[in-house]
């Protein structure tokens, strides 16, 4: 009875067995005998048959310790053919729909150029990102890309294509009812123009890496954007009268369609009929289709505001221009009293673009017997800033194990942890003391939440990784994993959350460029390392 439940112990937890609790255990085991008869035993059998029964034990628990590694392994391995799966789905939707279009309409055909894998305005990072991995994968989309180019006799192609064009949407405006817009990337430095795509170079057998940071991301329009979709941060006065008077103004700037959340349309409406012609989603079903219809988002609130309009686009989704109305404003970069003059000029072109990563967030469901309401369906989210796995209610440890491509990491014991985009490193990353990150370097952060441990420093991991964090099955306390914040999820035993980078960004309009405007919300909104001017000596020194 009592090896039954030792084994069932092992099962549900193989990585914490130790060698002195295995012998603990067996000593427990040798009272076993209630008869009497292992009173007979000698103590060198005694000692012989608990060697023995360690060796035995320790050679189970390698094996149960095995099993759950290959597990984790399979699991990450399923998760990323089922990606890679959606993903090679998504392209050829995306083929078949520019095929269509061109039997719409053949006078077209000479002009389409699209030259990479974003079509209709869908802005997608793979192209952006830089990671070794990446730049493997990429060259091989690429090269792909060229023979679909080839065969297809579609689109044009052009050799500079990495260095000046990477999107050109002119296709397709019969289906998608957006303006076309041309993404390009934008040489922070002039001497960087004439470089080629390769991340890594092989010249002359030289391994070189010279244009990992030209980043800078320029969209230009090629008709006028004429729809947007403003969101509002709710129950706030000053909000929605300045959300009133935009409206007019964005009417006379041409702009023809504009939505607004169901609960803003009525709160308009209840102030002046005359807004009547704004539009509205009222269903789930129209919000998943609304990055078919809008040319640019506009958050008038905090960065509350914003994280709220990314959680309404499950996919890619249009520019988003955020006007700051909150109290911190850190990614909110535009101010309000000049919205006029900035929309503008981001409605002129070319709009500066910083491509915020956000991160794929998968629940598994560990199989069970569910004998409350939580669903064991798996469910998925994206998040700009950060998912995070917190003890809940409970005071007890979380206990976390936490895998990495497959590869065992670590077991986080202390109040949870927080896997963050480099955007949500000014979150609540920062404040479990995690690395502040430019929102361009591709990364991931690992952050723990006040772990029980002197050694546990955050980690920042490369973008192109698989993370999984899994319950184990006898965890004492509780776990609950909140997106951005909010959609708390309970997670159980067993329970695995996988996150990895998503290939749809949030493309946040900037000032200028990505740096200007971080370095300044570094400085301005969390005050970075400030202090008063030492005084200067006030004699001069002798030399002078
Ligand atoms: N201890 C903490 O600092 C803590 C705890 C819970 C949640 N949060 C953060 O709050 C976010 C949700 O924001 P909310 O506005 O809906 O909730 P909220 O109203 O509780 O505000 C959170 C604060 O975090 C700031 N913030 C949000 N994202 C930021 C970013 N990327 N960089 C710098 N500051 C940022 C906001 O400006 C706001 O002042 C979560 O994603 C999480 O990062 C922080
Ligand atoms: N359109 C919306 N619908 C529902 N909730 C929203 C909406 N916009 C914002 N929120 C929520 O309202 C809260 C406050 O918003 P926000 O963070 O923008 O304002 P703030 O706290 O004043 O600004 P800051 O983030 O700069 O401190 C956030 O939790 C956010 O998720």
């Amino acid at each position: 009875m009592e090896v039954a439940q030792i084994l069932i112990g092992l099962t549900s937890s193989p990585n914490r067995l130790e060698h002195g609790k295995i012998e603990n255990l067996a000593i427990r085991s040798q009272r076993l005998d209630s008869d009497g008869v292992g009173a007979m035993i000698t103590n060198r059998d005694e000692k012989n048959h608990l060697s023995e029964f360690s060796d035995a034990l320790q050679t189970v628990a390698k094996a149960l310790e095995d099993v759950a590694v290959k597990k984790a392994l399979a699991q990450d391995e399923a998760a990323q053919w089922k990606h890679k799966y959606e993903l090679e789905l998504l392209r050829n939707s995306q083929l078949e729909r520019s095929i269509a279009s061109r039997a719409l309409d053949s006078s077209r055909q000479d002009n389409l150029s699209v030259t990479s894998v974003i079509s209709e305005g869908d802005i997608d990072a793979t192209e952006f990102r830089s990671s070794p991995q990446n730049t493997q994968t990429r060259s091989n989309g690429y090269l792909q890309y060229k023979e679909t180019i080839q065969n297809s006799k579609v689109l044009s192609y052009s050799p500079d294509l990495f260095n000046n064009l990477y999107l050109d949407t002119q296709l397709d405006s019969k289906i998608s009812e957006k303006a076309s817009f041309t993404l390009t990337l934008d040489p922070v430095d002039e001497r960087r123009k004439e470089q080629n795509h390769d991340l890594v170079s092989f010249d002359d057998g030289d391994i070189n890496a010279e244009v990992r940071s030209n980043k800078q991301i320029a969209l230009v329009w090629n008709s006028s954007p004429a729809s947007v979709f403003i969101l509002l941060k709710p129950n706030a006065a000053a909000v929605q009268q300045l959300c009133e008077e935009m409206v007019w103004w964005l009417r006379e700037q041409n702009v023809t369609k504009i939505y607004v959340e169901p609960r803003v349309k009525a709160e308009l409406m209840e102030e002046n009929a005359d807004f009547e012609f704004i539009q509205t989603c009222e269903t789930e079903k129209q919000l998943v289709t609304i990055n078919k219809s809008v040319d640019l988002v506009i958050t008038l609130g905090g960065d509350g505001t914003m994280l709220w309009a990314a959680s309404l686009f499950k996919g890619p989704m249009p520019p988003l221009v955020a006007f700051s109305m909150g109290s911190l404003g850190f990614m909110t970069k535009f101010q309000s009293s000049m919205y006029r003059e900035s929309l503008q000029a981001i409605m002129k072109g070319p709009a500066y673009i910083t491509l915020r990563h956000r991160l794929h967030c998968q629940i598994i469901r560990h199989d069970r017997e569910t004998d409350d309401n939580t669903s064991s369906e798996s469910a998925e989210y994206l998040v700009l800033n950060e998912v995070s796995i917190d003890r809940g209610m409970s005071s007890a440890l979380s206990n976390l194990e936490c895998f990495c491509d497959g590869h065992f990491v670590t077991i986080v014991q202390g109040d949870g942890l927080i896997i963050s985009s480099p955007s949500g490193s000014t979150a609540y990353s920062l404040a479990a003391g995690g690395s502040v990150v430019h929102p361009q370097v591709p990364g991931i952060l690992f952050t723990p939440i006040c772990p029980h441990s002197l050694s546990f420093r955050p980690l920042i991991l490369p973008d192109y990784v698989t993370l999984r964090v899994q319950l184990p099955l006898n965890c004492r306390g509780q776990a609950w994993a909140s997106f951005d914040g909010k959609g708390r999820q309970q997670l159980w035993g067993g329970d695995a959350l996988i996150v990895r980078m998503s290939e749809w960004p949030v493309p946040a309009v900037c000032e200028k460029e990505s740096s200007g405007d971080f370095l300044r919300s570094v400085r301005e909104s969390l005050h970075w390392n400030r202090r008063n001017i030492q005084l200067a000596d006030e004699r001069p020194s002798p030399s002078h």
